[in-house]
């Protein structure tokens, strides 16, 4: 079997879809799907867009092989051979639209925008949101993570905790993008070039008959970077001494102990005794890792107790995104080609005004204040309004709160959607990693402290044009006369 064909990586319903579409001789129509989120993840104030590398990986190699064609035949006697051939030849030829990843993202504004034959958009939809969502989801944790430890080294330890192995590497590469410092997993190094770093696990310890041995055999071995785990058997009493015989071993070859790692008990106290400790023994370089089930809030909580922690080596929470494990990422439809060959807004209607979709193929703007140089709003105009283009004034419209509403002078514009597929061909060039993190990094400082704190956020502005604001009364009203 290939596990590596992700062509049925969808939802049967999507197939089914297909079909009818097929049988009625619709497949050919063109169809404009928009993805977006309505909820930002863990109270924050932002999210942090990941996951396009995955998607253009996708798409490059979407291929119905005969396994997959013989797989299907077998799973519903309805499918027709003709469609069967219709698939077998299935390549993605429309165009994708999308922000690039390690942007800062909002509810309700379009991160990516399909637009291709309705046969084509329907099949894609759920391996997109399966990517955007995860991968989202943790660079926005480890974000969060990033924004009370901005000046220490953050290590991605959750590889052995991740739901399953896709979820470690892809999870690795979203922390590395928002500003984690290096990965354990080995793979997600090979894979996208980042950078990678361990210490050893209790079993080194447990393997020898001492503590001290097991210390300086490691050292023996990987003399160039020595990190020892020290709380095998008593941290201060044990762990610690032992480390700085190493210590002593190493400085006596020209070497130096990099790092001792935390793993249990109070890591505020026991950090603060370490590290009077190693500095007493003349070992002030040596540096103190930190694990053990850690997230934003307890790294938090440790440095206001004064914990003397340089590295923090962070997995189950930030891998699994603990506190919320799904960013409820959707794709609606918003736009339907009609008979004359013309796109026609539609919209989807729900009794919680937050889910009534924002009809109408879209153009987003962010709108940067000249002045201040931060952003003040995103903007989302249809795509035929030529206003937020051309800098001139804008009505930042409000209708829930009339009062808020403002107009803008002195700005310039940024439209968020690049192209990414034009007409089936891949016309972005995905940038590494690299440039990625240092994208993500500077696109943080567009963001006011306000917008970028992790607890009670000020919320971002985001505003619909009163064209597509008009536009979507008129068809809440076409439904509900
Ligand atoms: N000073 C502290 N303040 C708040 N939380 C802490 C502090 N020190 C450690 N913690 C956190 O408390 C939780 C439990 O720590 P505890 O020392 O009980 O570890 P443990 O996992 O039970 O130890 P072991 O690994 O030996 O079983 C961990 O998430 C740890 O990170
Ligand atoms: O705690 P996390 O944030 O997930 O970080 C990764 C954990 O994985 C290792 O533990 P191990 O697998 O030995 O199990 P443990 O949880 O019992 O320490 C390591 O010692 C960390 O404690
Ligand atoms: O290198 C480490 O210390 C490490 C790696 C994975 C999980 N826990 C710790």
């Amino acid at each position: 079997m290939n596990y590596s064909n992700l062509s049925l990586h969808t939802d049967k319903y999507q197939i089914n879809m297909m079909y009818a579409h097929w049988v009625q001789g619709s497949l050919n129509k063109k169809a404009v799907f928009e993805a977006y989120f309505r909820k930002l993840p863990f109270g924050n104030g932002y999210a942090v867009f990941a996951g396009l590398e995955r998607i253009v990986h996708y798409i490059q190699h979407l291929k119905f092989d005969d396994e997959v064609i013989d797989y299907l035949r077998q799973q519903e006697e309805a499918y027709q051979e003709g469609f069967l051939e219709e698939l077998r030849n299935f390549r993605f030829t429309g165009c994708i639209r999308a922000v690039p990843e390690g942007t800062l993202v909002f509810p309700n504004v379009p991160i990516i925008r399909v637009e291709a034959r309705i046969f084509e958009a329907q099949l894609i939809e759920t391996a997109i949101l399966n990517f955007m969502n995860y991968q989202t989801l943790i660079a926005t944790k480890a974000s969060r993570i990033k924004q009370v430890a901005p000046h220490d080294m953050l290590l991605e330890f959750g590889t052995r905790r991740a739901q399953e192995a896709d979820a470690a590497v892809w999870g690795a590469r979203a922390a590395y993008i928002a500003g984690f410092h290096a990965t354990s997993n080995l793979r997600a190094g090979l894979l996208f070039g980042i950078p990678t770093k361990g210490t050893h696990a209790h079993a080194w310890i447990q393997a020898h008959d001492t503590e001290e041995e097991a210390f300086a055999k490691f050292a023996e071995a990987l003399p160039d970077q020595v990190s020892l785990l020290v709380d095998t058997y008593d941290t201060l009493k044990s762990g610690v001494p032992n480390a700085i015989k190493t210590a002593k071993l190493l400085e006596a070859k020209g070497k130096k102990l990099q790092s001792i790692r935390l793993d249990s008990g109070d890591l505020a106290l026991i950090s603060k005794e370490a590290r009077a400790m190693l500095d007493s023994a003349g070992f002030p370089y040596v540096k103190i890792i930190a694990s053990n089930d850690l997230d934003e809030n307890l790294i938090m909580n440790l440095k206001a107790q004064g914990a003397r922690i340089d590295v923090w080596g962070v997995g189950t929470q930030l891998i699994t995104a603990a506190d919320q494990p799904s960013l409820g990422g959707i794709y609606k439809l918003v736009a339907k080609e009609n008979k004359d060959g013309d796109y026609q807004p539609v919209i989807k209607i729900s009794g919680n005004p937050e889910k009534v979709s924002n009809p109408g193929v879209k153009e987003t703007y962010r709108l940067l204040n000249r002045q201040s140089g931060r952003a003040e709003a995103d903007y989302i105009a249809l795509g035929s309004e030529e206003e937020a283009r051309e800098g001139a004034p804008l009505l930042l419209f409000d209708p829930a709160t009339p009062y808020r509403s403002k107009t803008l002078h002195d700005y310039d514009s940024v439209r968020l959607l690049h192209d990414i597929y034009v007409n089936g061909e891949l016309v972005y060039e995905l940038p590494a990693v690299e440039a990625i993190r240092a994208y993500h990094e500077s696109q943080l400082t567009l963001f006011r402290p306000e917008i970028r704190r992790m607890l009670n956020p000020e919320e971002y502005r985001i505003t619909l044009s009163r064209k597509a604001w008009d536009l979507k009364m008129e068809l809440i009203h076409e439904y509900h006369p």
